[in-house]
C-alpha cells in the first residue's frame, strides 16, 4: 500500500492571474481530466482574513443551541426553497445507497438582492457581520466570473458566453452560499457518512476548508475513492493563503456535452486520529440565471469532444427546472 501522500487525489494548482497566459488551458485540462482544479489564492483576491472570519462567524452560528437555529429553519417555509439551516437528518445526499441522512449541519444563504436585502430570515452571527458576508460573496462571484471567462477563452466562445448567463443583474439565480458544520459524533455507525457521494448540482463550486480537518474524497475514473488535500502545497505552517477548491457541478457538464467532468465526491468521517475531531467548511455554489437554458455550448472543442465520445441526447431544459429535479431527490423536508 503506497504513502497517504500517494494516495491522494493529483489535483493541479493553478495560477488564474493574467499572469499566467496558459491558464485557460490549464484550468480547462483539469476540469476534463478531474472535475476539480485548485486556484492559487493569492491571485484569487479572497484575503485569508475574510474566509478567517467567515469561518469564525460559522463556528459560532453552529454553536447555537438547536431552538435558536430552528428560527432560520429550511423547514420554515419562510426561506423560500433551500435556504435557511439544514439539521441533522435533514439532507440525504446519496439516497439510493445511504441508509441513515448525511451527519452534518448547514446553513444555506441566497445572495441579496438589488436593495441588499436578503429573502430569507438570517441568524444574529450572521446579521451582525452582513458585510463580511456579503463581501466574501462578491469575492467568491469574482472567482466564479474569472474562471467561467478561461473556460469561455479555452472552448473557444465569446469570452462572456457563460457569465451573460449568470449575471444577476439580468434576474434571479440559484446561486448558494453554504456553510457546513460535519460534528464528530462519538455514536457514529459504520453506515454513517459526513456527506454521501453526490455531484453538485450548479455551475462551479468553491470549497474553503480548513487545515487539520480533511474528510473530502473524489471518486477516480478507476472509481477508486481519494481523498482531496486540505493544504496541498503544504503552506499553512507559513500562514500563506491556502489554494481555493473549485469543481465542475452538472450544469456546466452538460452545457459542454460531457468534454468538461462533474465528479462525485463525497465526506468522510476521519480514519485515524488525525483529523478526529469537527469539521467545517464554506461552499460556495455558483448557479446560472434561474431561465438558462441548458443548451449544448457553441463551441468547436465540445462539438469535437461529443462527436469523438458521443453526446447524450438530452431534453433542454432550464436551469432552474434542473435544480428543482436535484433538491427533490435529496432533501427531506416536511
Ligand atoms: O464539506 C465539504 O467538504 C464538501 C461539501 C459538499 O460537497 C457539498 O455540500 O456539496
Ligand atoms: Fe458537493
Amino acid at each position: 500500500m503506497g504513502s497517504l501522500q500517494e494516495e491522494q487525489a493529483q489535483i493541479p494548482v493553478i495560477d488564474i492571474s493574467p499572469a499566467n497566459k496558459n491558464a485557460p488551458a490549464e484550468l480547462l485540462d483539469a476540469a476534463c481530466r478531474f472535475g476539480f482544479v485548485f486556484v492559487a489564492n493569492n491571485e484569487a483576491g479572497i484575503s485569508p482574513e475574510l474566509i478567517s472570519k467567515v469561518f469564525d462567524i460559522s463556528t459560532e452560528f453552529f454553536a447555537l443551541p438547536n431552538e435558536v437555529k430552528q428560527e432560520v429553519s429550511i423547514a420554515s417555509n419562510k426561506a423560500g426553497k433551500n435556504h435557511g439551516w439544514l439539521s441533522q437528518g435533514v439532507e440525504k445526499l446519496d439516497p439510493k445507497v445511504q441508509v441513515r441522512a448525511d451527519v452534518k449541519e448547514a446553513f444555506n444563504m441566497g445572495l441579496p438582492d438589488s436593495k441588499g436585502t436578503f429573502e430569507q430570515p438570517l441568524p444574529s452571527p450572521i446579521t451582525q457581520n452582513l458585510s463580511i458576508i456579503t463581501s466574501f460573496q462578491s469575492a467568491c462571484s469574482s472567482l466564479c466570473d474569472a474562471i467561467l471567462t478561461h473556460f469561455a477563452t479555452a472552448l473557444q466562445i465569446p469570452t462572456d458566453w457563460f457569465t451573460s448567463r449568470h449575471d444577476r443583474t439580468k434576474g434571479p439565480s440559484g446561486t448558494v452560499f453554504r456553510l457546513l458544520y460535519y460534528p464528530q459524533t462519538p455514536t457514529k455507525t459504520d453506515v454513517d457518512i459526513r456527506a454521501g457521494a453526490h455531484s453538485d448540482y450548479g455551475s462551479i463550486t468553491c470549497l474553503f476548508q480548513l487545515p487539520g480537518q480533511p474528510g473530502l474524497e473524489i471518486k477516480t475514473p478507476s472509481g477508486d475513492w481519494a481523498p482531496v488535500p486540505v493544504d496541498p502545497l503544504d503552506q499553512a505552517k507559513e500562514g500563506k493563503a491556502l489554494p481555493i477548491l473549485v469543481n465542475i457541478g452538472d450544469l456546466l457538464e452538460d452545457w459542454t456535452g460531457g468534454l468538461l467532468k462533474s465528479t462525485k465526491h463525497r465526506v468522510v468521517f476521519p480514519k485515524s486520529e488525525e483529523g478526529a475531531g469537527d469539521r467545517y467548511s464554506i461552499a460556495y455554489f455558483c448557479h446560472p440565471l434561474d431561465d438558462a437554458l441548458l443548451e449544448p455550448v457553441p463551441s468547436e472543442v465540445v462539438r469535437e469532444h461529443v462527436r469523438t465520445h458521443g453526446g447524450k441526447e438530452r431534453k433542454v431544459i432550464t436551469a432552474r427546472d434542473h435544480l428543482m429535479e436535484r433538491l427533490a431527490a435529496t432533501y427531506s423536508v416536511k
